[in-house]
């Protein structure tokens, strides 16, 4: 791998990770045979949809502003690696997010695959009008479960991002386009701190009661642990089927992966059928097929601007 920087390396697959990061599992290390891994497999949901959202919040997140066929051509490149949902990018202002400001061009260039879905972020309905008038047909609200961070963040309270939210699932719903609802801060707030499972999970509930089919908690700093996990799941799903989330992990301090793993056994206990993990170069692991994508978007940014975690 030579000088691929960790987080990178962490991305490639399954098997590289079993092989070089012995504590997954004694046991599963090294056992690639499947009829093994099926077993070892046991206690995980039977099903884990990856959201991969590198060229948005990946991108957003790098110094250098990517260029926009650069963008375009790492979604195609994704778009043929397996993924069934790539987040594309977000309908904010440019001046708060200059490296998103090419959204149209970007959501109009791609390639659209069948049955990949592409959903963008949409903070307002000026966002989620223009996200529509690009070619968008799912969306993503972002809220948080910090009064700082919203405002911080989208500039707005809560309350009156919940109230903007509303405006936008409904506009969606009565355009048949599916939205989905992310919560930032949900283990954790650069400005406040510590937030409780409760905050995260009344937030949860008032996206999932405007109609978000999906909510996503973010722990947006990565200072989650699996026992913060543990606990705010067992909090959130008292209120929202474990089939409605996902988690959002980022890498910062090294605990994505086992925080992921804490979220899947604990949705697992309460339902086997489906847990959803975002992953992403920037966010998370699992993604075994875009290694050269991985790579090849590291020579185009630059080894100094190397994948970071939040
Ligand atoms: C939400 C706003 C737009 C409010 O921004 P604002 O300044 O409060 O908006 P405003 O309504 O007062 O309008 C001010 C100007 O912004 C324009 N404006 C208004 N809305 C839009 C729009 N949609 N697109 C483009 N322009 C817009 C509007 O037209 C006006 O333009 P002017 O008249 O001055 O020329 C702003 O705060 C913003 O863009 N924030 C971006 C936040 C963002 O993208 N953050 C990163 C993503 S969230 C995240 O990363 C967390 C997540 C999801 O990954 C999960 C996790 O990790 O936890």
């Amino acid at each position: 791998m030579g000088n691929v920087p960790s987080a990178v390396k962490h991305c490639l697959s399954y098997q590289q990770l079993l092989r070089e990061h012995l504590w997954i599992g004694d046991s599963v290390a090294g056992a690639l045979d499947p009829a093994q891994e099926s077993s070892q497999l046991s206690g995980l949901p039977e099903y884990v949809k990856i959201v991969e959202v590198g060229p948005r919040d990946g991108l957003q997140n790098e110094k250098v502003i990517v260029p926009t066929d650069k963008k375009i051509e790492f979604i195609n490149q994704l778009s043929q690696t397996g993924l069934s949902v790539i987040e594309v990018t977000s309908f904010v202002s440019s001046r708060w997010i200059p490296q998103m400001a090419d959204h149209t061009e970007v959501m109009k260039g791609i390639r659209q695959y069948p049955g990949i879905r592409y959903p963008v972020l949409t903070p307002n309905l000026q966002g989620f009008h223009r996200a529509v008038a690009a070619g968008a047909t799912e969306i993503s609200v972002f809220g948080a479960a910090s009064e700082s961070f919203s405002k911080k963040n989208i500039n707005c309270s809560i309350e009156e991002s919940m109230e903007r939210f509303e405006e936008v699932v409904k506009s969606a719903r009565h355009m048949n386009i599916p939205a989905r609802g992310y919560v930032s801060c949900a283990l954790g707030c650069p400005c406040e701190g510590s937030v409780t499972p409760q905050k995260v999970t009344e937030v949860s509930k008032r996206l999932y009661g405007m109609g978000c089919y999906e909510i996503s908690l973010g722990d947006t700093i990565g200072v989650g642990t699996p026992g913060s996990m543990k606990k705010l799941l067992e909090s959130v799903m008292k209120e929202i089927p474990p089939r409605a989330l996902a988690v959002h992990c980022h890498d910062t301090y090294g605990q994505a992966l086992a925080n992921i793993l804490t979220a899947l056994q604990t949705v697992v206990l309460c339902s086997p059928l489906l847990v959803e993990t975002i992953a992403g170069p920037w966010c998370m692991l699992y993604v075994s097929p875009p290694r050269e994508i991985l790579l090849s978007l590291l020579h185009i940014l630059g080894e100094e601007s190397a994948i970071h975690a939040r």
